[in-house]
């Protein structure tokens, strides 16, 4: 079944098209991760499906509706977390997450949603006293707490160290596990390797490829590289069949062969390369910092 389904999306302000004609289907248990430089169209995208923001043309359908004209039982069956940061400083993460909850028809518990997002310690402490990376983790308690049957996150661990990080995806697994579909934009391309069943990659508004990450832009046909130390150089060698070469190399230096590497190109070289020719001066090309961004009501 189809969670998300988009047909020739169009928006633009005033004379640049943030999205210019973007087609794409997210299917139901879907963790799909949308990539693309700064300045991509993802954000705007997103906010469309969210119903933040309305298109200037095309068709979109979100668990059936229109987002922009959904009811609040609609709202009730998704869950978001912004690039932007909750400005509550004065409550707690506890009284944040119970008066969240309470507006939902089926919410998961408070004590399991500081739990899963690894905030037990800072439950009761003012949200002003949190951490960049704790009030992010917030966020993302605050998406789930209505036990959304689709969860938008926008760039959701920025600002998180690498265990929290590892935490975050492990988190991610355990709802995509339960049925969770899984909207998420990031920059950190081994956050969409480990977590997306598929990534779009988008660039000036558009779709330029679309594939598991292992095989995008024909990544895993893509011939390997081998590389070894001999005579006190380091030697590389591109290859189809690496497993014949590294052989042929066993034999030649009568067991192990120093220093020995087989690679194959990254998620992160292919991405770059994809994009490669639709960087313009207008983007940045860099991951982005969170910022903090006013949604329309
Ligand atoms: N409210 C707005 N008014 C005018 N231009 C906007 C607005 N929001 C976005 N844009 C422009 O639309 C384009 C797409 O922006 P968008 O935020 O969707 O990109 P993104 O892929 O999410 O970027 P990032 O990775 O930096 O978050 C950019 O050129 C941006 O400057």
């Amino acid at each position: 079944m189809t969670a998300i389904s988009i047909r020739g999306l169009v928006k633009a302000y005033g004379a640049k098209r943030a999205v210019d004609g973007l087609d794409l289907d997210i299917e139901t248990g879907e963790v799909f991760a949308l990539l693309g430089p700064n300045g991509a169209g993802k954000t705007t995208t997103v906010e469309i499906l969210e119903g933040f923001r309305t298109a200037d043309a095309g068709e979109v359908s979100v668990l059936g509706s229109d987002p922009h004209t959904a009811n609040r039982l609609w709202r009730n069956r998704i869950g978001i977390v912004l690039q932007t940061s909750s400005g509550l400083d004065l409550l707690t993460p506890r009284e944040i997450l119970a008066s969240t909850a309470h507006t939902y028809a089926n919410p998961r518990s408070v004590e399991e949603v500081i739990a899963a997002v690894g905030l037990q310690e800072k439950a009761d402490v003012r949200i002003a006293g949190l951490s960049g990376g704790q009030r992010r983790r917030l966020d993302v308690g605050l998406g789930i707490v209505g036990r959304p049957e689709l969860l938008f996150l926008d760039e959701p661990t920025t600002g998180f160290d690498p265990q929290a990080r590892r935490d975050f995806w492990g988190l991610i697994r355990t709802l995509a596990s339960e049925g969770t579909t899984i909207l998420l934009t990031t920059h950190y391309l081994d956050e969409a390797e480990h977590l997306a069943d598929r990534v779009g990659v988008i660039a000036g508004g558009r779709l330029l490829a679309l594939d598991t990450p292992a095989n995008l832009g024909g990544r895993a046909s893509e011939e390997a590289t081998v590389a070894w130390l001999e005579d006190g150089e380091r030697r590389t060698l591109r290859t189809a069949t690496p497993t014949l070469e590294v052989s042929r190399l066993a034999d030649r230096f009568g067991g192990e062969v120093p220093e020995l590497v087989v690679s194959r190109p990254s998620l992160e070289d292919t991405y770059l390369t994809l994009i490669a020719p639709h960087v313009t001066q207008d983007d940045e090309g860099a991951p982005a910092a969170t910022t903090t961004r006013k949604v329309p009501a």
